[in-house]
């Protein structure tokens, strides 16, 4: 199987009032073509730091990133964004990450124009690329302000399967919505998975929704991973007293 994303002893350190802590401590995992990693933990567990090195916003302070057999460990912003073409973020909050005085089809076609493509081809793959998030094809003349949280999530999803990538990374992108539209977000991300083979790092602090997603699932706890295996044997066999805590606070 290939691989697609390698973390090893990914490690952060942060300065807190003059004393020296570790955000992220020795994080090491493999993500696979196809296959979903849930990353579970409370707030504060380092799972937001953790996507930052992943994402080249934050240097980390040890360890390697390897991304498509590159080694990012040392990139600059350039090797970065080109990466960006294979790998996407979806965020919490989609209307944040839209401009509100832009429609969404301006949006989600904002890639598409800047690899060349003409008008027409641009407004036809935006049409295509709303059809697969399950939307009409007049969103994209509509703006982030006259849309639902969960289409405009939709959307998000659409302008990030703009440019084919192959790793899309999922930061709490259900976690503001209600629970049916959670369900159906989730839907949409596996139909994404099972039929164009995505990868995908799906972070959340909600274990039922990793539950039904991941295959496997990495629980953190004051930076350090505690636990990780398959999602269904991690639930249902935790072996450590935090993962059950967590299972019991939301299960
Ligand atoms: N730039 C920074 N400077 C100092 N400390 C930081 C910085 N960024 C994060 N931290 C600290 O690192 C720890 C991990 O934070 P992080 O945001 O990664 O956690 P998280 O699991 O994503 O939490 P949440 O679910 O609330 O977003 C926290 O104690 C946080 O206060």
């Amino acid at each position: 199987m290939e691989k697609i994303l390698k973390a090893e002893g990914l490690t952060r350190a942060f300065e807190n009032k003059g004393e020296r802590f570790l955000a992220v401590r020795d994080v090491s995992f493999s993500l696979y073509r196809g296959e979903a990693i849930g990353i579970v933990g409370e707030s504060g567990s380092g799972k937001s730091t953790l996507v930052r090195m992943l994402t080249g916003l934050l240097a980390p302070t040890k360890g390697k990133i390897e991304f498509l057999s590159r080694d990012l460990t040392h990139a600059g912003s350039k090797e970065w964004r080109k990466c960006y073409r294979e790998m996407q973020l979806v965020f919490q909050l989609p209307k944040e990450s839209f401009d509100s005085g832009k429609t969404l089809g301006s949006g989600i076609g904002e890639s598409l124009r800047n690899s060349g493509l003409k008008r027409k081809e641009v407004r036809e793959k935006v049409a295509e690329l709303l059809s697969t998030c399950g939307l009409t094809p007049n969103f994209a003349e509509r703006y982030p302000g006259e849309v639902s949280g969960g289409e405009c999530q939709r959307a998000a999803i659409a302008r990030a399967l703009a440019v084919e990538p192959s790793l899309l990374i999922c930061d709490e992108a259900t976690s503001a919505l209600d629970v049916t539209v959670q369900k159906q977000i989730l839907e949409l991300l596996l139909r994404l998975k099972n039929e164009k083979k995505l990868s995908f790092l799906f972070i959340s602090h909600d274990l039922a929704l990793v539950q039904d997603f991941c295959d496997r699932v990495l629980v953190m706890y004051q930076g350090e991973i505690v636990e990780e295996g398959k999602t269904e044997d991690v639930i249902s066999r935790p072996k450590e007293a935090y993962t059950r805590q967590l299972i019991d606070s939301v299960l």
